[in-house]
């Protein structure tokens, strides 16, 4: 199957720094897929550069075939990608129901999806009327998921969700980003090996904005080798 997404040979800028240096992904169509990496590696450019918030000076973006190295992020946005930052993007003064509903495209929720976002997020319908900074670091987290995904989306890109979570609210966190990956394509960046390994199919490493390693996450959880050459360059291996 063709991929959803693929970078060819993409560099970015940052002002007058040189930050990617040739990033080649493929992201096949469906399940998570990772990107691993220790801190300053490249990560989050790479996700700001795939939704146009970097611009490629070089190399090529490519969703469903489609060149979109030089569009706008709006209309990046509206051909089904979404980004959740790593700083989430929600409204604390406002209510969950209230920030689902900014994400909406007119204001309104469709029925079926809000009760299939409620099952996946229990928290979500709990905490439905109370404001985003009564919830705890998890549930802001699954909140800025949920806004990802009320409306239907091709490919959601996450920008490490488990980031100062507790052991057991990332093992929770396991379970729904399974159930968001059975409808969707998820591109997750992680320090977390231990999460990235429970949902990954593929991984890619990167460093020094360079993908030094691509394969199946089941050959880099089993090789040690491979993970000792590689996860020494990840904080949480
Ligand atoms: N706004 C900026 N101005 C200058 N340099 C930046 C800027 N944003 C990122 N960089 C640099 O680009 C490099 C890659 O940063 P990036 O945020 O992509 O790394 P990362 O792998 O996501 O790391 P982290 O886990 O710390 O978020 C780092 O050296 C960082 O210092």
């Amino acid at each position: 199957m063709a991929p959803v997404l693929t970078l060819e040979d993409v560099h970015t800028d940052i002002a007058q720094y040189h930050i990617l240096h040739g990033v080649s992904l493929e992201v096949p169509e469906g399940g998570v897929h990772v990107i691993l990496g220790r801190n300053g590696a490249g990560k989050t450019t790479t996700l700001r550069t795939i939704v146009g918030l970097w611009k490629a000076r070089q190399g090529s973006i490519r969703f469903r075939g489609q060149d979109i190295t030089r569009l706008q992020t709006p209309d990046i946005a509206r051909l089904g990608i979404a980004f959740v930052p790593e700083n989430m993007g929600i409204f604390g003064g406002l209510t969950v129901e209230e920030n689902m509903r900014l994400a909406t495209a007119d204001g309104s929720f469709d029925a079926e999806r809000l009760k299939r976002i409620h099952a996946i997020f229990p928290a979500m319908a709990q905490f439905w009327t109370k404001p985003a900074h009564a919830l705890s670091g998890g549930q802001k987290q699954m909140l800025a998921v949920s806004r990802a995904i009320i409306e239907k989306r091709d490919l959601i890109l996450i920008d490490e969700p488990t980031k100062g979570l507790a052991p057991a609210i990332i093992r929770n966190m396991i379970a729904a980003f399974r159930e968001v990956a059975a409808e969707t394509t998820i591109l997750l960046v992680e320090q977390n090996f231990h999460f990235a390994k429970a949902l990954g199919q593929t991984v890619a490493v990167i460093d020094d904005g360079r993908i030094v390693h691509r394969g199946t996450m089941a050959e880099l959880a089993g090789d040690a080798a491979l993970q000792s050459r590689f996860l020494s360059l990840s904080v949480e291996a």
